[in-house]
């Protein structure tokens, strides 16, 4: 029996979730709910429907599975306590610095409701988080660090969007080549969050608005853009659907360390993304763990849960002897 899908917020993540169904087999879309009118959101999943997020609770007994693809910024810390309520849910939460009281308050309607609630889930957080921790059990003594870039953040390219007199908008994150240049030739340095990435932002503005409030809105921004160096450019719309229709991005997390009485041998751990669609990618790390959810349920588990907690075999459509020719 396929495991029931709903997705709500039918943005990038949405439209890209709604792909990975169709690649995963055990998988099947039920709805997509929206907070916008239904009819004005057209869908590629024929066997599947378009309602109104008011319609979610009335489906609860019809999903195995809801995944959140709102925007972390606003969408995200309302909506997934909210649908624990009523769901497993997983979402890509990327405020990095509220994840602790985003886990908190999804722990508490999952745990009321008997559901598991996996946030978190993507590349950053999620797989590089993954490989952040596996790197520093196994490595205690050394140092690592994470790069992105450049490419497209749909977490600050959202924020951007939410702020008033933005049209549309995207951001890209550039690491600075000297901070690259520095930990790949192995000087292990000591680098401030400014010194490791620049951004760059293309917006368009509504008409008549103030540029110059909206500029440093950005720049000024917790959590996303205050830490570091950001320029922004204002331009049309025709420009943003010409020069930057993509979302490509990537990365990787880096850790160095010693062994040995004497700290005599060095070991370098690397785990790095090639993304063409930061989303697809996003939205494919997405499905495994809504497969993982559903059955980490079903064994009766509850509560807030994130890629720490999931068991890799969860995560697969294989299991048994099929799952560990992996080993092989
Ligand atoms: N952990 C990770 O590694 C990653 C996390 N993310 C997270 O995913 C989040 C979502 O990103 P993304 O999908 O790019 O954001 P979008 O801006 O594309 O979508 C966010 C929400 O906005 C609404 N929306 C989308 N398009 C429109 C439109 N044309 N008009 C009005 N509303 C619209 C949708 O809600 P509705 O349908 O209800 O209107 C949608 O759910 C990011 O904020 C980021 O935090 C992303 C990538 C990686
Ligand atoms: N969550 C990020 C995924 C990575 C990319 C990123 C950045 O460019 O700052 N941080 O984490 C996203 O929304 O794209």
């Amino acid at each position: 029996m396929s495991i029931r899908i709903g997705i709500l917020g039918y943005g990038n993540l949405g439209r890209g979730v709604e792909c990975a169904v169709k690649h995963n087999p055990d998988l099947e879309l039920v709805a997509v709910f929206t907070r916008r009118d239904p009819a004005s959101v057209k869908i590629l999943t024929d066997t599947a429907k378009v309602y109104h997020v008011d319609e979610a609770e009335k489906m609860k007994d019809k999903i195995d599975v809801l995944i959140l693809c709102g925007g972390s910024a606003t969408d995200l810390p309302v909506q997934t306590p909210k649908y624990a309520q009523w769901f497993n849910v997983v979402d890509s939460f990327d405020t990095h610095a509220r994840i602790p009281e985003h886990f908190a308050n999804v722990d508490k309607a999952a745990s009321e409701s008997n559901h598991v609630g996996i946030i978190s889930v993507g590349w950053d957080p999620g797989m590089f988080s993954l490989n952040r921790m596996y790197a520093n059990a196994i490595l205690t003594n050394g140092k690592d660090y994470t790069f992105w870039g450049k490419g497209v953040s749909q977490g600050h390219s959202d924020a951007i969007r939410r702020i008033d007199g933005v049209k549309d908008g995207k951001q890209y994150t550039i690491p600075v080549e000297a901070a690259l240049e520095a930990v790949r030739s192995g000087q292990n340095p000591e680098l401030t969050t400014r010194q490791k990435h620049i951004r760059e932002c293309f917006v368009v503005a509504e008409e008549g608005a103030d540029l110059a409030r909206i500029e440093q809105e950005i720049k000024t921004m917790p959590n996303y853009f205050d830490e570091y160096d950001t320029t922004v450019h204002f331009i049309s719309e025709e420009e943003l659907k010409r020069d930057h229709s993509g979302i490509p991005h990537g990365g990787f997390v880096i850790r160095t360390g010693k062994t040995g009485w004497n700290d005599e041998n060095s070991h370098v751990i690397e785990y790095s993304l090639k993304l063409d669609s930061n989303p697809e990618f996003t939205s494919s790390v997405i499905a495994a763990y809504a497969r993982a959810a559903y059955r980490m349920n079903q064994e009766g588990q509850k509560g807030c849960k994130t890629v720490f907690d999931v068991a890799p075999a969860y995560l697969s459509a294989l299991d048994g002897a099929e799952l560990r020719k992996h080993l092989l």
